[in-house]
């Protein structure tokens, strides 16, 4: 892989910690079939006439964040019909063939294909990117939409250079490489920010973008240096370019969408070893956790006031601070490992997320989240 200096290596932290590896590959399988093909109180994933969506659970809508998470898990543990149900119908649905957002996705969209929204959120689009060049490198490229490196080339096209003819707006600010909260606005959100799958799409992305991406996986770990609290580590939902929160509507507290920072630390490290200060923002997120009850996680200002409101996802925030541990090398990092380990998967209505982010960190934790690359 030119360009990018990857480990090359996946720990199983689980196996370090001494469980057996029957028991993490039974976690695994069990994962999967409650996840995907359990009853209704577990599952997410629905097989549709027209391919198949993960329903947010909490919201009843099917998001560009679900759909890309599923196809992501899904190339990972090699599950090629759910991978191609899910784009199938991503493509069929919430591609946007009009408009200013023309050439994205609909962020949200109904369980009937309808679309909630004509906007698209950019997260979705850089796991949809990723997924799909693994899907390429996994099981070589098919007939459309299964040209899955066509796609991926395609989309990342677009993000960077969606507006260039006056119609719309990119994904990224190309001038200071930051990835944008949606296109039209300037202030970002920390968890969107992924250096290591940037690192990848400057090794497969079109020639001419690949450099925009290096220094964009540059950007991004630079400006999470700066979102992050020195502290506590903890990022605030939404953010401006300096990295100061942005509570402009209230989301510039640590709450759900800060929950990934955590995680995307930990794989970071774990592919690139992005930096020095990721380990050391990894364990302090895990310090400012192990001094709390899970039953009693809220959401915090930055600095680690907590608010009255409960969190919403506490079982997803158990799962990204042991994805940390990736990185982490404190005193907690086995802890936190350790309580993600004995945390069931979540039941009932709000499950989808905390159980996108549980199915990570297992694969994470398990040696499984991989990079894969041509030909392997
Ligand atoms: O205003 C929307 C904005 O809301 C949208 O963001 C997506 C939805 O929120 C993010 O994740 C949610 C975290 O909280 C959980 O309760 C939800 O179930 C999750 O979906 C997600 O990362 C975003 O993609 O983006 C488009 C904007 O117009």
């Amino acid at each position: 892989m030119s360009g990018a200096f990857h480990t090359g290596k996946y720990r199983n932290v689980f196996k370090e910690m001494g469980y057996k590896d029957t028991a993490i590959q039974e976690k695994l399988e069990d994962a999967w079939k409650q996840i995907f093909y359990g009853d209704e109180d577990t599952r997410i994933y629905y097989p549709s006439s027209d391919g198949g969506y993960l329903l947010d659970t909490g919201n009843l809508d099917v998001r560009t964040e679900g759909m890309s998470y599923g196809m992501m898990i899904a190339v990972q543990l090699d599950k090629k019909e759910e991978f191609d149900r899910i784009w199938k119908w991503t493509k069929e649905h919430m591609y946007m063939q009009t408009g200013e957002n023309a050439g994205y996705f609909a962020w949200s969209c109904n369980p009937d294909g309808s679309k909630q929204s004509f906007g698209p959120a950019p997260d979705g689009e850089e796991f949809f990117a990723l997924a799909l060049f693994f899907a390429a490198h996994r099981w070589g490229d098919g007939e459309e939409p299964f040209n899955y490196s066509q796609q991926a080339r395609d989309l990342l096209r677009t993000c960077l250079h969606k507006g260039e003819d006056g119609n719309g707006y990119s994904m990224w600010n190309l001038d200071n490489k930051l990835i944008k909260f949606v296109p039209n606005c300037e202030f970002t959100d920390p968890s969107y920010h992924l250096p290591h799958f940037y690192e990848l799409f400057a090794c497969w992305a079109y020639p001419e973008d690949q450099v925009f991406w290096k220094e964009a996986a540059k950007a991004s770990r630079e400006y999470l240096t700066l979102a992050c609290h020195p502290e506590t580590g903890l990022a605030p939902e939404y953010a401006y370019y300096d990295g100061k929160p942005n509570n402009e509507k209230g989301y510039g507290h640590f709450y759900s969408d800060s929950y990934r920072v955590a995680g995307n630390i930990g794989l970071d490290y774990e592919w690139f070893r992005g930096s020095e200060w990721e380990r050391q923002t990894a364990n302090n997120i895990q310090n400012f956790f192990a001094e709390i009850d899970p039953e009693d996680y809220r959401r915090y200002t930055i600095d680690g006031v907590p608010f009255s409101e409960k969190s919403l996802h506490p079982i997803g925030l158990i799962a990204t601070n042991a994805m940390a541990s990736l990185a982490a090398e404190g005193p907690n990092a086995k802890r936190m490992v350790e309580l993600f380990w004995n945390t069931p998967i979540r039941k009932g209505d709000r499950r989808y997320y905390d159980n996108c982010l549980y199915f990570f960190s297992l694969l994470a934790l398990s040696g499984n989240f991989r990079i894969w690359n041509p030909a392997e």
